[in-house]
């Protein structure tokens, strides 16, 4: 019971935070709302008035002479009834909208902040259904369903003080079907939010599997896998349809009980109406206001149904969304001294694990001086870019697993813009937005000028080729533009690290999709222009490395051997043998000669 009141509290927290800049349409589309609603109260009272007053000719003889009077106040009662719920409507989709703005912008911006390990562990699709339909249930919540509750219980109270005024008999009759409905609404209301969360976790999974074959539609295509691509989305459609099927029909069910309920209040009070009409404890007129107040009752009762069963979905939602929200950011890092400009880096006996107890890095110690560059050989996962995910602390190091440093700081105690800002990172695959080249490669420093976006753009060898486009730098990448080579990309990527002007640039087996030559003319090109950075390459082609100032081997996790490309290959170890597999005679001719 703690725990639901708990959640229940959370509910209210993360509304009423997301609602600022609405609060005041929220408030108004209340009041207006509950003055439509004793607007409509008084029509029954004037159908009574018409009837025991007038048509029973019981006094009021100005009344009875000026029937139009009681057919005006109808029609003013209906008039401003009609204002003020158009205000109430108006209102309550500002305040929805705003909310829903407010909610997609805290979700967007958190979810920018969470850690890599909470990304590796939740889907893209589902996130993306968290931050959009899920986002659209609150805000029908919101909007509807939490107006709607004010509304019903106001219409309740009102109509009950109506009805007790005039007969305290028939209003218990009334009274009597409350708790049942309210009853077996919680009932329902239960049995749908369980099939609900499993009804959006289906559509959280057909989601993914829709996302995945979009992005990866070349793969597919390429291995011939359509088929069983769309065997596995048929099966999920399937899963899908089939879980909406059975809320379909628990909601029917539920409607249909609902209206049995309902048929049976309104004979109740026929009945015992007419009862108390012939005892003459009741006027003709009464008993119609009475039968009025009851019509209005009934929906809003039975609609007190259908909003606990939307309020379940929104519960789910809301947990769903809260997920998010509650999930806990990067670690900032401490606000320390100043950095003393060097940016030498040291890694003292590391070792890491994405998961417990599977060490991926064991005992790493490593020191690359200021302005030297470092190179890390190694086969396919053996921890080379585990490192660099590291340095830039996109992973945290756990306690006790050795230290990463910058300038003699560890680096948990560098505020993370600041380190990541002074990391240039070209990743193994290169991401581009889908916009012009020249807005990815100003990504990193969105003012600068055409002339240094060339700059960077010639040192990595790729503003020829971009000059070569038809719309030169404004050319559109992806879908609606060009589609670049493996290997263009890369070089937009490095264009766009260099333009950051990092003091430690980090190459992530970045060059593996351009030729040798190529590759040859970018490192030399980087030597000349950015002499002063320290650089850490990675690759798994020796000839990228080979003039670094110092090499790391890594092998399983562990260093395997370390020094100069020289003193690698008179070692006659792991290099040595990599060195002589991939290069043939003649390259080694020509690389030596
Ligand atoms: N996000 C992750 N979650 C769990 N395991 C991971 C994750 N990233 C990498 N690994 C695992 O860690 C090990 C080292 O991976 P890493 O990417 O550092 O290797 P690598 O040397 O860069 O390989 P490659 O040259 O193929 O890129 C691999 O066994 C890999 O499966």
């Amino acid at each position: 019971m703690k725990k639901i009141t708990k959640t229940k509290y959370r509910k209210l927290q993360l509304i009423l935070r997301y609602l600022y800049g609405s609060k005041g349409y929220f408030a108004l589309a209340i009041a207006a709302s509950l003055i439509s609603t004793v607007l409509n109260a008084l029509t029954p009272q004037i159908f009574r008035y018409s009837i025991d007053e007038v048509l029973g000719g019981s006094g009021l003889t100005y009344l009875s002479d000026n029937l139009w009077v009681l057919a005006w106040m109808i029609v003013v009662v209906a008039v401003a009834s009609g204002i003020f719920t158009y205000i109430s409507r108006t209102n309550t989709a500002r305040a929805g909208e705003n909310f829903a703005k407010n909610l997609r912008d805290a979700l967007f911006t958190h979810a920018q902040k969470l850690p890599m390990k909470w990304h590796d562990k939740n889907q893209t699709g589902d996130i993306i259904q968290r931050c959009t339909s899920d986002v659209e249930v609150i805000r029908g919540f919101v909007v509807t369903q939490l107006l709607e509750v004010f509304r019903t219980a106001f219409l309740v109270l009102t109509s009950f003080v109506m009805m007790f005024s005039m007969n305290v008999k028939l209003s218990c009759v009334v009274l009597l079907f409350v708790p049942v409905v309210i009853v077996y609404s919680t009932v329902f209301y239960k049995l749908i939010a369980k099939r609900f969360t499993t009804a959006d976790e289906a559509e959280g999974e057909l989601s993914t599997v829709v996302q995945e074959n979009a992005t990866g539609v070349r793969v597919v295509r390429a291995f011939g896998r359509e088929q069983f691509e769309m065997e596995r989305f048929d099966e999920k459609n399937d899963a899908f349809a089939k879980l909406w099927i059975r809320l379909g029909t628990l909601s029917g069910l539920y409607w249909g009980i609902g209206d049995l309920i309902t048929g049976l209040q309104v004979v109740a009070v026929i009945i015992f109406g007419v009862v108390e009409a012939v005892n003459g404890s009741i006027s003709v007129g009464e008993f119609i206001a009475f039968a009025a107040y009851n019509s209005t009752l009934v929906w809003p009762i039975r609609g007190l149904g259908r909003i606990l069963s939307d309020m379940s979905k929104a519960g789910v939602s809301f947990e769903r969304v809260d997920y998010i929200i509650r999930s806990q950011e990067e670690e900032y890092g401490k606000e320390s001294e100043k950095t003393d400009g060097t940016y030498p880096i040291s890694f003292q006996h590391v070792s890491f694990g994405y998961e417990e107890g599977k060490d991926v890095l064991r005992d790493i110690s490593f020191t690359v001086p200021e302005g030297r560059t470092f190179g890390i050989l190694g086969g396919t996962g053996s921890g080379k870019s585990t490192i660099i995910q590291l340095l830039a602390r996109l992973y945290e190091l756990e306690e006790n697993r050795g230290g990463i440093y910058i300038g003699g700081r560890e680096i948990k105690e560098i505020p993370i813009e600041e380190l990541r800002r002074s990391i240039g990172m070209v990743l193994q695959e290169p991401f581009l937005y889908s916009r012009t080249i020249r807005e990815n490669i100003a990504a990193s420093v969105p003012d600068a000028s055409l002339e240094e976006i060339r700059y960077a753009a010639r040192i990595a060898c790729i503003d020829e080729a971009i000059m070569s486009f038809p719309d030169g730098y404004e050319t559109l990448v992806g879908e609606r533009g060009v589609t670049l080579s493996g290997g263009q990309k890369q070089r937009i990527a490095i264009a766009r690290m260099l333009l950051q002007k990092a003091p430690i640039m980090v190459f992530d087996d970045s060059l593996s999709a351009v030729d040798s030559q190529t590759d040859y003319n970018i490192r030399r090109a980087l030597k000349e222009h950015m002499k002063e950075a320290t650089v850490i390459l990675i690759s798994h082609r020796v000839t990228s490395l080979m003039g670094a100032d110092e090499i790391m081997v890594l092998h399983h996790g562990q260093i395997e051997e370390c020094g100069t490309h020289e003193e690698l290959i008179q070692r006659n170890g792991i290099y040595r043998k990599i060195y002589d597999i991939q290069m043939s005679r003649d390259d080694r001719e020509k690389m030596e000669g």
